[in-house]
């Protein structure tokens, strides 16, 4: 069922009745044109927009009904069957009852109706009769009178003796593609009959979006005298009716309709009618956007003279009641379920009228999901009819209260997230239509309750290369200074009186959505104590920083805003930079921080205004108790600040390592490492907010491919190649040749070190300082100490491990090839760090990590997709996919697949095969599992996790034999298996 039955479905009863009601009191032919004409309408739609088959059941259903009824029509409505098919019939059931009273009330009310409605609609028609093109009589004793015949030739006249070329090209001079009008078209035919109220009007709406003759007939009919003198919701039926009459006549069935005497249209005919406009329309809207940059918009002329509201009632409409919202210049009411822009009437400047035509040329121009769509205007009556948004704009964050902390914030990286939206609008601007918004931050960005941001407000957008923009610079700088100044550029600021067409450029829009970027992640209005003037004068960039802090966000958000805000604005990077970047940060920030932690962790005011309260901002406190509390390990930690230091990005190794972690952090690293505090001090607490988060993404660190096989390579440089191993060795990178380190102190150290990472873990108090302290010498970016290594980047450590592993078999042997190396993927958690993922650490022979090799063609399912959020993130590692992968939670095709019938069939191995004297061998291997499998870590773990928690024994090996997951070998042991020839968990099927 797709979203249009879905809303029909779900229609008040009154206005379904109503519905119902209108839609039978059309005669069957009647019918059948209209939903023909819905659905090639829908088709088109959905051909355009939804790419699947639209059902039309529910409403083909009136017609069956009828024809069932009815001996002349066909009986053989085919009607198509879908999956929701028990949800229909139970709606079919219920609108089958209603039917049936409406039919027998409507027999009755038939006689004294028919003649009211006639009645009525004369009056109208004697009201409107100069200005509805042409009117003829559409609604007489169940009988729609259809126009007279219009030969369709090229050009195609429609009835109302406007020819097609001469509506068409008015209408292309507006940029209206037929997929838009037939968009809008259809979807405003949807807006009609949802809504009782706005019947009238949205077909009105529809039919001046298609055309403009039309227009002025249809619209007029919304200004009949009930809908003027009485509630909107007071329209009646005949005027529902005239609606959808005019739906058919302004649309394509009014060329074949008019031609035939048969009331059916000819919709061969029509298709090529229609095929023939869109050609021409194409061709036009090919050269209009060829000719983009040279067209001036303002040299156009807004023709649309039709008035839109009814004469009467204005107040009821531009009633408080209704007032969605309010700008310099513009109140927006909501009217018909479309969102009504009024210039205000007080202001009568020409510079306004100016930008109300400018905002109407550019939005005619648009066709973008996440820009607001007109439907239609007047200029007499100064309106806009815009699509309604249902929702808030971004502005509404730094208005939330900061104390206490609502229960849900907004997770940072969804933020970041949702920003491509913008992101993506604001390309198409930019890019394909050379059109600079200049207004850009958080009030003219909507959010809808399908978490669909929309760009609104082109008041005062530009084209670029347009030489008219001059005529408008003062005015449109003026504007700055009314609201905009906090987004505007200092180019901008500093040369309000100064009409320079050069400072029109795309980087004005950067700029702004640098500093609307840094709002939403910081929750607070920008230069929130300056005045105008006092924004005027901040002249270099770190100036700027010290009004709006960067450091305490994610390194590449930082990169990434400070670019924005760049004073020159020749070196601020285009949308599609930020597009990447963004998706970069998004790829390499690690989901440690949920957004209540990272709320807390990110803003002055907010520590200091929950320091008392929250124990999560104990974060200092937890510091210094640390550094108290600092072991032996101190040695080793301070040489290591450094690297430390660069860690920022590397939460997931942070927070998965021990609270020594934080021994090591010095002033940079503060959030980063305070959330590990977090983690590892305040367990509960940290569990609390995960609940919290519930507006959580689950992020996925992916890794390119050929990185890590670079990554891979220079690490294996670090061996030379023996003699003995050369004519094994392969040259490609995978076939790297080890050979029993020179450097022998410090793979000795490594590995004493690894031995006593194992034994600490295996409980033997065994800190030996001295390992700690040769490891001093590591150059090799790789920390040690006695409970825990950080590294640069994950894989860094992960590589470390398969190092390891190739050096103790080195040990035994004068050389090492590897000859294969499988991908692999990892999961790892920082989320459940302090305890789920401690478990599974003792039953890893990699601290922190569990290992996975997935199958190229691995379809994640749900279930699956649900799991991997229950553990934290997912680093997908595909050697044939050579750019990063990021899984996303909803990914399309992981819905209906159930863990236990199909795919994920089998993680296969991750498998390293070496060579080793004259042997081919397995060295190491992680085991395969099932999607379920999956599901069962989880259980399995359950009680580990118990056990560990409460601070049980826990046990390494007996209650976990699944079978998937390393067993915590103790070192000795793999050692053993490596000597026997390869190192393989037993326990693996
Ligand atoms: N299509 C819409 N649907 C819902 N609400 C809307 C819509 N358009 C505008 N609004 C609301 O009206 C407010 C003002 O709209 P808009 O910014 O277009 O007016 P304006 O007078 O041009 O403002 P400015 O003074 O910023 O130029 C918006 O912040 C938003 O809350």
């Amino acid at each position: 069922m797709n979203s249009f039955e879905k809303k029909i479905l779900i229609l008040k009863k009154d206005d379904k009745d109503s519905f119902i009601a209108l839609v039978k009191q059309l005669s069957i032919k009647e019918k059948q044109i209209l939903f023909d004409t819905i659905d090639s309408r829908i088709r088109k739609l959905q051909t355009i927009y939804l790419n699947k088959p639209f059902n039309l059941k529910f409403l083909q259903t009136f017609i069956k009904e009828d024809s069932d009824n009815d001996e002349d029509e066909d009986e053989d409505e085919d009607v198509e069957e879908d999956k929701d098919e028990d949800d229909f019939e139970k709606e079919e059931n219920n609108e089958g009852d209603k039917k049936k009273e409406i039919e027998k009330s409507r027999d009755s009310e038939k006689s004294n109706t028919a003649g009211k409605l006639i009645k009525e609609k004369e009056i109208k028609e004697e009201r409107y009769e100069t200005k509805i093109i042409p009117k003829k009589p559409i609604y007489k004793d169940q009988q729609i009178t259809i126009p007279q015949q219009q030969k369709p030739t090229s050009p195609i006249k429609d009835n109302s003796g406007v020819s097609f070329n001469t509506s068409f090209s008015s209408l292309s001079s507006l940029s209206m593609s037929t997929s838009t009008s037939s968009l809008l078209s259809t979807s405003l035919l949807s807006a009609s009959l949802l809504s009782t109220s706005s019947c009238g009007l949205s077909t009105s709406s529809l039919s001046s979006s298609i055309n403009n003759s039309s227009l002025s007939s249809s619209s007029q009919l919304s200004q009949s005298p009930s809908s003027s003198s009485s509630s909107p919701s007071s329209s009646s039926p005949l005027k529902r009716i005239q609606s959808i009459q005019n739906l058919i006549r302004s649309n394509s069935l009014r060329l074949s309709l008019s031609s035939s005497s048969s009331l059916l249209p000819n919709f061969n005919l029509i298709q090529q009618q229609q095929q023939h406009h869109q050609q021409q329309q194409q061709q036009q809207q090919q050269q209009l956007q060829s000719n983009s940059n040279n067209i001036s918009p303002r040299t156009q002329l807004l023709n649309n003279t039709t008035t839109l509201l009814p004469s009467n009632g204005l107040e009821e409409i531009f009633n408080e009641n209704n007032k969605i919202g309010e700008g310099g210049q513009c109140s927006i009411y909501k009217y018909m379920g479309t969102a009504l822009k009024r210039l205000k009437p007080s202001l009568s400047s020409s510079s306004v009228s100016k930008e109300f035509e400018n905002e109407v040329l550019i939005l005619e121009r648009l066709n973008h999901p996440n820009i607001v769509k007109i439907i239609t205007y007047s200029t007499i009556e100064r309106i806009i009819l815009l699509e309604f948004i249902d929702g808030n704009s971004l502005d509404k964050y730094p208005n939330q209260p900061l104390s206490p902390l609502p229960p849900s914030l907004p997770n940072p990286l969804k933020i970041i997230q949702d920003f491509q939206q913008i992101v993506d609008a604001m390309i198409y601007l930019h890019n394909e239509l050379g059109i600079i918004h200049f207004d850009l931050k958080p009030s003219n960005i909507l959010k809808n309750s399908k978490n669909q941001f929309k760009l609104i407000d082109f008041g005062i957008s530009k084209f670029l290369n347009n030489q008219n923009n001059n005529n408008n610079n003062n005015q449109n700088n003026n504007n700055l200074n009314m609201g905009s100044y906090r987004y505007s550029p200092p180019e901008l600021l500093c040369n309000i009186n100064n009409s320079n067409n050069s400072l029109i450029s795309k980087s004005v829009d950067v700029f702004s959505f640098g500093i609307m970027l840094w709002e939403c992640l910081n929750w607070r209005l920008p230069y929130e104590l300056l005045s105008k003037e006092q924004v005027k004068q901040i002249k270099t960039e770190m100036e700027r920083e010290s009004h709006l802090p960067l450091d305490h966000l994610p390194k590449g958000i930082q990169d990434l805003i400070r670019l924005c805000w760049k004073q020159d604005p020749s070196i601020r990077p285009s949308f599609i930079e930020i597009r990447s970047r963004l998706s970069e940060i998004i790829l390499n920030n690690i989901p440690s921080l949920n957004g209540r932690q990272f709320w807390i962790s990110c803003s002055k005011y907010l520590q200091n205004s929950h320091s008392s309260n929250d124990n999560n901002n104990n974060n200092n406190n937890n510091n210094n108790n640390n550094n108290n509390n600092n072991n032996n390990n101190n040695n080793n930690n301070n040489n290591n600040n450094n690297n430390n230091n660069n860690n920022n990005n590397n939460n997931n190794n942070n927070n998965n390592n021990n609270n020594n972690n934080n021994n090591n952090n010095n002033n940079n690293n503060n959030n980063n490492n305070n959330n590990n505090n977090n983690n590892n001090n305040n367990n509960s607490n940290h569990e609390n907010n995960s609940k919290d988060d519930t507006t959580s993404v689950i992020i996925y660190e992916s890794i390119p491919w050929l990185k890590f096989k670079t990554f891979l390579s220079n690490h294996l440089n670090i061996y030379r190649p023996s003699s003995a191993s050369s004519n094994t060795s392969n040259s490609n990178l995978t076939s790297k040749s080890i050979q029993k380190p020179q450097q022998q102190n410090k793979y000795n150290n490594y590995y004493n070190n690894y031995n006593n990472y194992n034994n600490n873990n295996n409980n033997n108090n065994n800190n030996n300082n001295n390992n700690n302290n040769n490891n001093n010498n590591n150059n090799n970016n790789i920390i040690i100490n006695n409970r825990n290594r950080n590294y640069n980047s994950y894989y860094e450590y992960i590589f470390d491990y398969i190092k390891y592993i190739l050096m103790v078999i080195d040990e035994r042997r004068d050389s090492v090839s590897v000859i294969e190396f499988s991908r692999f993927c990892t999961f790892f958690s920082p989320l459940i760090s302090s305890s789920l993922f401690r478990s599974i650490q003792i039953f890893c022979d990699i601290p922190g990590l569990y290992g996975y090799c997935l199958k190229k063609d691995l379809v994640l399912s749900s279930s699956m997709i649900t799991l991997m959020s229950k553990i934290g993130y997912l680093i997908f590692i595909d050697p044939n996919n050579t750019n990063q992968l990021f899984l996303k939670t909803k990914a399309p095709n992981c819905n209906s697949i159930s863990p236990n019938n199909n795919t994920p069939s089998n993680f296969i191995d991750f498998t390293i095969r070496a060579k080793i004297g004259n042997h081919n061998q397995r060295i190491f291997q992680c085991h395969g599992h099932t999607c379920s499998s999956l599901s069962a870590l989880i259980k399995e773990l359950q009680p580990l996790i118990d056990n560990n928690i409460n601070g049980g024994s826990g046990s390494k090996k007996s209650t976990l034999n699944s079978g998937f997951l390393y067993q915590k070998t103790p070192i000795s042991e793999i050692k053993d298996r490596h000597i026997n020839g390869s190192y393989l968990n037993q326990n693996y099927k």
